[in-house]
């Protein structure tokens, strides 16, 4: 699969690595910076992603700051993004499961290299449930514009 990623100066790192284990995983990755750990203002990085998927021209995407948190928070104004903020293996399979989550975003500082490659994986490897989770995230997506 070809998958859009991207990071802030927080993220660079961990994205480096990402890449590395997306290779491995057989999937492409292609990166929309940044490309250095110099100081740089997240949105503008989430939103090269979030647009890709926004477009349905990738299924996934994958974005990394220090926290996770204001990637998550610019790719969710994105009307058919769901971005999920991901910390662990459980969060991983339900964002999928249950969310159908599009866009994983993760935090580039706190996580050690085995829990972040793990996360990875899970959230690659799990599929959607559908059914009465559809059905829900349906609703998510019939708030799109809500002032
Ligand atoms: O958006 C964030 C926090 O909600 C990201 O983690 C950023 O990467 C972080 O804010 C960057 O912080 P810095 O002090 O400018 O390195």
């Amino acid at each position: 699969m070809i998958i859009p990623i991207a990071s802030d100066h927080a993220g660079f790192e961990a994205k480096e690595k990402v890449k590395t284990w997306l290779e491995e995983m057989d999937h492409m990755p292609v990166d929309f910076g940044t490309h250095s750990d110099e100081s740089v203002d997240y949105p503008e990085f989430a939103v090269q992603v979030a647009e890709k998927v926004n477009e349905g021209e990738h299924d996934k995407g994958i974005l990394i700051c220090g926290s996770g948190q204001g990637m998550c928070m610019t790719a969710n104004k994105y009307k058919n993004v769901r971005a999920a903020l991901v910390y662990d293996d459980n969060s991983a399979k339900m964002t999928r499961q249950h969310n159908n989550a599009n866009i994983l975003c993760l935090p580039g500082r706190g996580l050690s290299e085995e829990k972040l490659k793990k996360i990875v994986k899970i959230w690659l490897n799990t599929d959607f449930d559908g059914g009465r989770h559809e059905r829900r995230v349906n609703k998510i997506h019939d708030l799109t514009n809500k002032e």
